[in-house]
């Protein structure tokens, strides 16, 4: 099976043309294969690139532990960058179909290839119950919730872009990888709380001004991964909650930048940065 690999800030992935190509008869088990970093290609997960009826292709985005996911903002880039360099669909706007159903995309194409994408990725979902979560408040804003850890109690603002997010805004020492990385000991904590009956993406955010932020994030089902575009997508929206910060934020992820804005004019929020193609390969199929 021939794959592609590729990154949107170093959240990268093993991404399949399953246009051109038999869809794996078991993506979930595929992808927990080709994501270990030592017995298989190295990934936070594996994205299938599939036809679509009602748009130009169809992204189904799986973790590195199989789970499915409805959706990956970083992914969505790269399957627009794929699906217009290798020919599936060139226009410079694209429409790809979601498991939160089909979004906009922008191109931004240098010597004929796509650098980065706009991508919208549709109006932020706050009712809890679809989150999902059993906190309260539609969306739960500065909520506590405790847990078994020295650091065992944190207020989250929780948001749905498709896919659910935890936002904790914190201070410094959570940012560096010390020797007790904060973020891998409580991550996997948040993503396993009660109050989360899907599990959920747990991101911690310093704010720098009303418009920067640095963020880090323990991804559901991928635990530590460089970016989240959706968790990015979902800080800028907790931040217009929380008042912490405004509608249109810069934030810095460990792999590098994401622009976003919540329009106030039709509720949806956008998101800008790069897609990145680093190499093909094949994947023995038995
Ligand atoms: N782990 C996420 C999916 C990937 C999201 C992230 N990589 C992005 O760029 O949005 C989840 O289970 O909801």
């Amino acid at each position: 099976m021939q794959f592609t690999k590729m990154h949107g800030i170093g959240n990268d992935y093993v991404y399949v043309d399953c246009v051109r190509q038999k869809p794996p008869a078991d993506p979930a088990a595929l992808s927990r294969a080709v994501s270990d970093r030592h017995f298989g290609i190295g990934s936070d997960g594996l994205i299938l690139i599939c036809p679509s009826e009602r748009a130009d292709a169809r992204m189904r985005m799986f973790n590195a532990d199989g789970s499915e996911s409805e959706m990956c903002g970083n992914g969505l880039r790269c399957v627009s960058k794929f699906v217009h360099d290798h020919g599936i669909a060139t226009k410079p706007r694209l429409a790809i179909e979601t498991g939160r159903g089909v979004l906009t995309v922008d191109l931004e194409v240098k010597a004929g290839k796509v650098a980065r994408v706009r991508v919208n990725m549709g109006e932020p979902i706050l009712e809890s119950a679809k989150i999902p979560t059993t906190l309260p408040g539609d969306p739960p804003v500065n909520v506590p919730i405790t847990f078994d850890h020295p650091k065992g109690r944190l207020e989250v603002t929780c948001v749905s872009m498709g896919n659910p997010h935890a936002v904790a805004y914190i201070d410094d020492e959570w940012l560096h990888v010390g020797e007790q990385d904060l973020v891998a000991t409580v991550g996997p904590k948040i993503e396993h709380h009660e109050a989360f009956p899907r599990r959920i993406n747990a991101h911690f955010v310093k704010v720098h001004t009303p418009s920067e932020v640095t963020m880090r994030t323990w991804e559901r089902g991928s635990g530590i991964t460089l970016a989240c575009g959706t968790g990015a997508c979902a800080v800028c929206v907790a931040g217009v909650l929380t008042g912490r910060t405004g509608r249109k934020l810069l934030a810095h992820l460990p792999g590098g930048d994401l622009e976003l804005e919540w329009s106030e004019a039709d509720n949806c929020v956008y998101m800008t940065g790069p897609a990145t193609e680093v190499f093909t390969g094949e994947w023995p199929t038995a």
